[in-house]
């Protein structure tokens, strides 16, 4: 699967239709706690003019017994009616409204905060986004979107501490400590962003600017218990370090910031990618998902684009524009393979069919939960609509090889940070679920995958052992063999889907499987025939 479903581009335009209704509901709110409030403001105009005339002369106003009697109404069952107005809970009633259509619309949860505060985190890492950069809505030099405020980033930096990523907490309370300073409308306190920032900086080994952040939040509120404690600790780690005398104070001890706040100052470890991945083979993702050119020369100088017809008549018409990628093993580009009206009605087919679930990591084999990736997934089979079946008719024209055992169509959207991890697409040794085992077809020998959008920036197709990035182009499709010819899994096809920076990236699936293939695997396609 291209990924877990947790939330996507076409969920997140549902999201915009539940902001315009949250807007509307607080218009009508607004709207009628103005009338009630108008209310109120005329009683108040009639008890300042009844007041006015009684406190002139008290004596004489109280003489009327008129009036006597309409001070004790007054103070009483008008009193009364004024109460009502005010303690009337139009709010409520709205709040009633929203609840309703909470069914209706989709209203993101924690858990999708989360997971939106963790994707850019994904991006800051990949693309190398600098903090301050992307604070200020520039994204590798375009500028995109608004500026973040203060209180955006110390959102950013909660989250972040909340996941125990104390690397992004500094970068983002950092910033937020930055902001503060230069905002009018302030969202958060500084003292809840040095609470944070304090104690990460800490956690990522500075002890010494962890202890003058804590001293700037003891100068706002000296009694802070936690903040007390924890200089304690800092002293202490600091003397057993050797940086503040066994005894006593130094001036260290108390003093704040001198200069304002620069992460640049730190030490700071960006956490380890993920499980299964050397470092090695993580930093190479990286770079060829930031565009780094990373093949050798010699090898790149073999490679071909040509025009094929694999002696298909269908072809000779049209020929194929296949572009090599890589030889050994072989992984290949057809351009212009999907057309827009196919794809179109893919996206259309696929659409109500995406939802949230957990599916197998195959680099891991392990089942795990929707957390964390934006991307959603639907498969279509091939009668669904003769748009299906045929791009699956034109998979196997093109490759030569017997579509009865290739899967269903399974189609992709990744949104902004959607991405899929390094990972086979073939089972491995000790794998034994979500291969079609027991169907007989044995294992996935070769992928299909249609590109079917263009990705304005992010979105690539990469192979961190072939130092290949394929880069997502509307109609097009990749083509690679997983297995060698004997069957046995070549590891050289690892491949990760690179976060979306921008943009949405739509792909469809097509694998195919061994069994059948037998005299098939064409010859023009197996370059590593021989091995
Ligand atoms: O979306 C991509 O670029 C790759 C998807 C992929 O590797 C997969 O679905 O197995
Ligand atoms: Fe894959």
């Amino acid at each position: 699967a291209c990924g877990e479903i947790f939330s996507s581009l076409a969920d997140m335009e549902g999201l915009v239709s539940t902001e315009f209704e949250l807007m509307k509901q607080l218009d009508n709110y607004i709207q009628e706690e103005e009338i009630r409030l108008k209310r109120l403001r005329g009683y108040l105009e009639e008890y300042e003019n009844n007041h006015h005339e009684a406190s002139e002369d008290v004596s004489k106003y109280l003489a009327n017994p008129l009036n006597a009697y309409l001070l004790v109404k007054r103070l009483t069952s008008d009193w009364k009616k004024v109460e009502g107005v005010m303690t009337q809970n139009a709010g409520t009633a709205f709040m009633i409204n929203i609840t309703q259509h909470r069914g209706v619309l989709y209203f993101p949860s924690e858990e999708d905060l989360n997971g939106a505060a963790v994707a850019l985190m994904r991006l800051q890492d990949t693309y190398k986004l600098d903090t301050h950069a992307l604070a200020n809505g520039d994204l590798l030099g375009k500028k995109y979107s608004r500026q973040l405020t203060a209180g955006d980033c110390w959102e950013l930096g909660r989250q972040s501490y909340n996941n125990g990523d104390h690397y992004h907490t500094v970068l983002w309370m950092g910033e937020a400590l930055n902001k503060w300073d230069d905002e009018s409308n302030k969202t958060v306190t500084r003292n809840e962003i040095l609470e944070y920032l304090a104690f990460s900086t800490f956690k990522q080994g500075n002890v010494k600017e962890a202890l003058q952040l804590t001293n700037e939040l003891l100068k706002i509120v000296p009694y802070h218990q936690r903040a007390i404690g924890n200089k304690k600790h800092y002293e202490d780690v600091l003397r057993q370090l050797g940086v503040i005398p066994e005894h006593g104070k130094t001036e260290d001890s108390d003093v704040g910031m001198s200069e304002p706040f620069n992460t640049a100052n730190l030490k700071l470890k960006k956490p380890p990618g993920t499980f299964g991945i050397s470092n090695d083979h993580w930093d190479k993702y990286e770079k060829l998902c930031r565009g780094e050119k990373l093949m050798d020369p010699k090898i790149e100088g073999h490679l071909r684009c040509r025009y094929v017809t694999n002696n298909e008549p269908y072809f000779f018409i049209q020929p194929l524009k296949m572009e090599e990628a890589f030889l050994k093993p072989l992984l290949v580009i057809y351009h212009d393979v999907i057309f827009d009206e196919e794809i179109e009605t893919v996206k259309k087919l696929a659409h109500p069919r995406f939802k949230r679930t957990t599916v197998m990591n195959s680099a891991t084999g392990k089942l795990e939960t929707a957390k964390y990736r934006i991307s959603k997934a639907a498969f279509l089979k091939n009668k669904e609509h003769h748009h299906v079946l045929k791009m699956s008719r034109r998979v196997g024209a093109i490759t030569g090889l017997d579509m009865s055992t290739a899967e269903d169509l399974q189609v992709c959207n990744y949104g902004i940070g959607g991405h899929y991890e390094p990972h086979f697409d073939y089972a491995r040794k000790n794998e034994t679920i979500g291969f079609n085992k027991d169907s007989g077809w044995r294992n996935r020998i070769a992928t299909w995958l249609f590109y079917m959008s263009d990705v304005e920036a992010g979105g690539a197709t990469v192979f961190p052992a072939l130092n290949v990035a394929l880069w997502p182009q509307k109609g097009s499709a990749a083509f690679w063999y997983n297995l060698f010819p004997n069957g046995e899994g070549n590891e050289l096809t690892r491949h990760a889907a690179c976060p979306v920076l921008t943009g949405s990236k739509w792909v469809a699936n097509k694998w195919i499987h061994e069994k059948n293939q037998e005299l098939r695997r064409p010859c023009g396609l197996t370059v590593d025939a021989e091995t």
